[in-house]
């Protein structure tokens, strides 16, 4: 499949001198035609680094200068809210610009601003909140309980995985197709959880997203209002948008499903990706939005941008090498006009442990030389790896942060403040009820709580409003519990957001509950700096009490504007005042929306010089002089969930670039022979991508394939592999069907079938072999262990 039709439309004149503007001044002759593309719709597909992000911000700042649109015209979207900050931080730089009225930010968050402005319409309460993933999970848990499901059959994460991913693809419990009782299982379970969050007025992450696009779509004041005056849409990372977002934006510009154009949509949306970095297909992503939004969209301008600004040579050909092993690629191609630059060291370690050391001591050594601590990046394929980098890093005092894992705003003890403070705002929140009803613990037991539910389900009450149908020492417990709310509540009026939340740590007893825990110094310093953030959110975001929402005219007397409806709000601020009422949403209510959609790629200490940690899914778009590619391990990276099957090594593959083109100046890959990984001891052979790279651009700091010692068969290689003739796992070799086992040759003494004993799994059968000399592994069955790859250079395995 290629996009790139004959109509490739880089030389696109534009309708404005270059010369007129510092903003271009840097921008390569592609780069310049993007920036100042006419009105109309435009796919930019390029590589790793080579600006496409850039283009987007310049674009922005371009269009504002030369008039072409108001600061209230531009809806951009951004893949993290990291992502979205840097933007609006590069534009106040080029431009003079109040960027927070401007619709920056994650599909996410732009869809929680258009539900706050039209609550009403969505059929929401005006102080609806936002459930994170946790909280899906144990309302579905709690949900799953009241209705006696069987949580071996419908496990609650599959039921959470079924309910997002039917949002998704923009379903609700009525549209899905039902195939089995399963499936009518499911989708009741969907229909009542759907009942349950809007009886306590919260949504999901998929909810916001399916809401707000069922909210343009059923109004058509509102999508009108919304395609006149948004006429200059951007996304960022296309590529790992979902069938929703999709159509999200579809509506929004003005395309009806039809593929027809509603006269209020003039619109240009210019999305900007790279198929080669599409990764997130497990949550819905579908890389085929790029050839749909060309065909939809009419596209006539389709940009390529070949120039790589980020990395040095060696990096560049060793990501170009690596991704030209998959097949479903749109074709593109990447340079640089820096030097080969450094090689890519690559180091085998006897043990995880032992590869931390090593790259702590590598740090030292970087640190020497000059480079900053929050210019190493250190990735992992998986988060249960980040805890032995943690140790080491720790252990040798370097400061380090970690993106992702467990989040600021998802640590058990913020959780329990942040439901006080939600049953502030919400009474009817059960999920939050339930959290802290005897947290700290008030007496209040399991069976007292399954009376409590069965009465407010009779009822068609919330919790908060069923206590008084319990009776007994429970029931006076549960009666104090709440009046504690309702009177935290009433003294919360008048006073800051800061007063409020050290009232809810007092009063609660959460502070003093911790204070008699040994371990719960921690937990409180973590709730002290809830108060900190809270108030770095106030005065930062000027969410605060005395925040004056700014008249925003501008938009209304822009040329762009003709035609706005004249009785719809014009947001342009977070805060702004609801158009009929005036209610605005209370400084508490904006903090925790800020908690819950702040999806932990911004965490607390920014500015402290400290080594980057994260998963490879967590570092896309962002770049770091030095990169740390951990674990390189069949069966971590790629990853045996998807080794097995074509796409799943494909997307890995995806993946392993996005890790690759991190890096600016030097790269680092390591393995280990044995790796501790949830409490196993795992031997892995290194990863099928180390040969897809050049061999010239790699250095290894410690011989190749060194360490392996001499397997208990003492074999000496000599059975045919799966690799082709260039080393690698060629893209042949995985093309359907797979590869059949390999016959063991006789120098092993194992074949498929053939009973053997691990000191640690115990006895199994060999299921299949692969591989040569060092290399040679077995997937052996393991009845108490399960199936498992054995590097038969390091197993230990006796044949019985
Ligand atoms: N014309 C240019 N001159 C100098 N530096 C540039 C130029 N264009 C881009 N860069 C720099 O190259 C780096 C990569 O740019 P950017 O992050 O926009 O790339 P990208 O295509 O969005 O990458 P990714 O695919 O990883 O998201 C940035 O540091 C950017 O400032
Ligand atoms: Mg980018």
């Amino acid at each position: 499949m290629s996009l790139f039709g004959s109509h490739d439309a880089s030389a696109g004149a534009p309708s404005f001198p270059a010369a007129a503007s510092p903003l271009l001044a840097n921008l390569n002759p592609e780069q310049l035609a993007a920036v100042t593309l006419p009105v109309g719709n435009a796919l930019i597909l390029a590589g790793a680094g080579s600006g496409k992000t850039r283009v987007l911000t310049t674009r922005i700042a371009w269009l504002m200068q030369t008039g072409q649109v108001s600061p209230g015209g531009i809806l951009a979207v951004t893949f993290t809210n990291k992502a979205a900050k840097e933007m609006m931080t590069r534009l106040t730089a080029m431009l003079p610009v109040n960027v927070r009225g401007m619709w920056i930010g994650t599909f996410h968050g732009l869809c929680n601003r258009l539900l706050r402005a039209h609550w009403k319409l969505a059929h929401l309460p005006s102080t609806f909140q936002i459930l994170d993933t946790q909280d899906q999970l144990s309302a579905i848990k709690r949900l799953m309980k009241q209705y006696n499901v069987d949580d071996e059959r419908f496990p609650a994460k599959q039921t959470q995985w079924f309910i997002a991913g039917a949002k998704e693809d923009g379903l609700r419990p009525r549209d899905v197709e039902v195939r089995s009782d399963d499936d009518r299982k499911k989708v009741e379970l969907y229909q009542l959880y759907e009942e349950q969050c809007q009886r306590e007025g919260v949504v999901d992450f998929g909810e916001l997203m399916l809401r707000s696009y069922e909210l343009l779509r059923d109004n058509d004041a509102v999508r009108e209002h919304y395609q006149r005056r948004f006429r200059h849409i951007m996304i960022d990372e296309f590529q790992d948008t979902n069938r929703l977002q999709y159509a999200w934006i579809k509506m929004l510009s003005g395309r009806t499903a039809e593929g027809r154009f509603e006269p209020s949509g003039h619109n240009s949306v210019i999305a900007v990706g790279d198929d080669d970095q599409s990764i997130y297909a497990f949550r819905g992503a579908r890389v085929g939005n790029m050839a749909d939004f060309v065909r939809e969209f009419d596209v006539q301008r389709q940009i390529k941008l070949e120039q790589n600004y980020r990395s040095f040579g060696n990096i560049l050909d060793s990501a170009n090498a690596l991704i030209s092993n998959n097949t479903k690629r749109l074709g593109k191609s990447l340079r640089t006009e820096q030097g080969p630059g450094e090689p890519v060291r690559v180091y085998e370690s006897t043990s995880d442990f032992a590869e931390a050391q090593w790259m702590v001591e590598e740090m030292r050594q970087l640190a020497r030389e000059g480079i900053d601590r929050k210019e190493m990046a250190v990735l992992y394929r998986s988060n249960a790896q980040s805890r032995v980098i943690e140790t080491a890093l720790f252990n040798a005092a370097v400061p380090y942060r970690v993106y992702g894992g467990l989040r600021f705003f998802e640590r058990a003890e913020i959780k329990h403040a942040l439901a006080y403070l939600r049953l502030l705002e919400n009474k009817d929140d059960d999920t939050s009820f339930l959290r802290v009803v005897n947290f700290p613990p008030r007496g209040i037991g399991a069976r007292s709580i399954e009376q409590l539910q069965d009465a407010a389900r009779a009822a068609g009450h919330s919790l908060h409003d069923a206590v008084s149908a319990v009776g007994g020492k429970a029931g006076a417990n549960l009666s104090a519990f709440v009046a504690k709310i309702d009177v935290l509540r009433e003294q919360t009026v008048g006073i800051s957001l800061r007063e409020i939340i050290e009232l809810v740590l007092d009063h609660s007893g959460l502070i003093e509950h911790y204070k008699a825990d040994r371990e719960g110094a921690d937990r409180i310093e973590n709730l002290e700096e809830l108060v900190n953030a809270a108030e770095s959110f106030v005065t930062q975001e000027g969410f605060g009490r005395d925040a004056v929402a700014l008249p925003v005219d501008e938009l209304r007397q822009s040329p762009a504007s003709q035609g706005l409806d004249p009785s719809l709000p014009v947001i342009d601020e977070p805060l702004a005042p609801d158009a009929e009422t005036g209610e605005t949403l209370s400084p508490l209510a904006a903090f925790l929306t800020h908690a819950a959609l702040e999806s932990g790629d911004n965490q607390a200490q920014a500015g402290q010089d400290a080594v980057q940690l994260m998963t490879v899914h967590a570092a896309k778009g962002l770049e770091f002089d030095c990169v740390f590619i951990t674990g390189m391990e069949e069966g971590l990276f790629p990853h045996e969930n998807s080794m097995s099957d074509f796409d799943g090594l494909e997307e890995e593959r995806r993946l392993m670039y996005v890790a690759i083109t991190r890096a600016r100046q030097r790269l680092y890959m390591s393995h280990s022979q044995t790796r501790m990984l949830h409490g196993q001891t795992r031997y892995n052979l290194k990863s099928r991508f180390y040969d897809e790279l050049p061999e010239g651009a790699l250095k290894w700091l410690t011989p190749k394939n060194q360490g392996f010692a001499p397997s208990a068969f003492g074999y000496g290689g000599g059975y045919a592999t799966s690799r082709g003739a260039g080393g690698g796992y060629s893209k042949d070799s995985f093309a359907s069907p797979p590869v059949p086992p390999q016959k063991a040759a006789p120098s092993h003494g194992l074949r498929s079938g053939m009973q053997v004993f691990h000191n640690k799994f115990g006895e199994g059968t060999v299921v299949s072999l692969e591989g040569s000399g060092d290399d040679a592994r077995a997937q052996i069955n393991f009845p108490r262990h399960g199936v498992k790859w054995l590097a038969l250079s390091v197993a230990k395995l006796t044949p019985v």
